[in-house]
Order: structure tokens, then sequence, then C-alpha cells
């Protein structure tokens, strides 16, 4: 599968998001734009809602890949899909029912992902991947940018693939948290396609150019 990264506009400038898009453009730039969305419930941090979602959208061309950590996403994350997200991935600690969430997402127009947390194993949710087209498996405790990437976690992102090839399921498995040019290739190896990386480019000098490294550094050979 082709390999994605993902600039989390967490680390850009929040006065700046038309510019932070178009820092990470061009044809070796960003595959998809990832958006932080934070309630201060869910998580212990706020950023960002549906306004600023729709003028990020009306801003770039990049796809936007929306992370929900947010409380109840079973009420939220459709109007996600509606204002435009080409991926919305919702929490699974966040609701009693994912796979009904995730086929809502569908149904709303959108690419619909699954996210757990470093502690919150995979095995419940195997049966239910085929409802969703993204993993995302953080590699930090949700909440921040700039934390320390968890190797610790890896073991899930390859039972994830193993279960992708065994169960033929067209899913992307995202690793999301302290990715950089030292940890991507350790989490491609285990299996991730899908890279989301913060501090890594937009604390680059270009921001544009650090995506294409990451992306090369990730390639399994
Ligand atoms: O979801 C997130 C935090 O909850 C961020 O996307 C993530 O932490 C990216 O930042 P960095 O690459 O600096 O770790």
């Amino acid at each position: 599968m082709e390999l994605y990264v993902a600039p989390s506009i967490l680390s850009a400038d929040f006065a700046r998001l038309a510019e932070a898009a178009q820092a990470v453009g061009g044809p070796t730039g960003a595959d998809w734009l990832h958006v932080d969305v934070m309630d201060y419930h869910f998580v212990p941090n706020l950023t960002l809602g549906l306004p600023v979602v729709k003028s990020i959208k009306a801003s770039t061309d990049i796809p936007l890949d929306c992370h929900l950590m947010i409380e109840d996403p079973g009420r939220w994350a459709p109007t996600y899909a509606e204002a435009g997200a080409h991926n919305v991935t919702f929490h699974a600690e966040a609701t009693d029912d994912p796979a009904a969430v995730g086929r809502d997402l569908r149904k709303a127009g959108a690419k619909a992902g699954l996210a757990i947390k470093p502690g919150t194993p995979l095995e419940p949710y195997l049966e239910i991947l085929k409802n969703f087209d993204t993993l995302l498996v953080m590699t930090v405790e949700p909440g921040f940018g700039g934390q320390e990437f968890m190797a610790e976690v890896l073991p899930k992102v390859t039972e994830a693939r193993k279960r992708v090839e065994t169960g033929h399921l067209d899913l992307r498995i995202e690793v999301d948290g302290g990715i950089n040019a030292d940890t991507i290739h350790a989490a491609a190896e285990a299996g991730a396609d899908t890279f989301v990386a913060g501090s890594a480019v937009y604390n680059a000098a270009d921001p544009a150019a650090a995506v294409a490294a990451l992306r090369a550094a990730a390639v399994v050979r």
C-alpha cells in the first residue's frame, strides 16, 4: 500500500492555518492534512471545531483527516463528514457502539476511522474493522503534540496488519504521536502505512521537505 504522511496542524500556528496547509502542499507534500479536534472532556485540551474545519477545507485541496478526541462521537462525527472531511476518525473508548458510528460516517460520505489509545487493546475491535477505512493506533497519549513515541504500542500495529492480510481488509493503519525521522521506520516495519507528524513537520525549516523526507524514511525494503 502507498505510504501516506499526514502533517498535524496541532503543531502549526493556529492564527495561520491556511498558510500551514499551503506549506505542506505540492506533489511530494502531504497526502492528508491531520486536524485534531479536542473538546476538553475526552482529553485535557481544547483545539478547534466544525467552523474551523470548514475554513481549512475551503483553503486547501489536501484531503482532511479529522481526528476527533471528543466525547459522544455518535452525535458529532457525522457533522465532520458533512463539513467535507475526507476521513473522520473517532475514539473507540468514547462510544459503546463504534461499528454503528463507522457505518454512519460512511453514510455521511466520509471514510471512517477508529482510533485506540496506547493502553486500549485491539482485540475487542478486530471483528468490527470491516466498518472502517482507517485504524489509528495512538503512539502517545492523546491530547498534546511533542510527546515521546511509545514503541511498546507497535505490537498492536503488527496485529492489525496481520488482520488486514488474513481478512483481506481495505484498511489503512495509521500511527500518531512522536513520529519523526528516528521513529517512522520502526512504525512502518511494524505494519503502519499512514503517519501523522506534527512537530517533525511544523518545527522544520521547510515543512514540505520534511514530509517528503519522512515518507522516504518510512520505506521498508
Ligand atoms: O493527536 C495528536 C495528539 O493527541 C497529534 O496529532 C500528535 O501528537 C502529533 O504531534 P507530534 O507529531 O508532535 O507528536
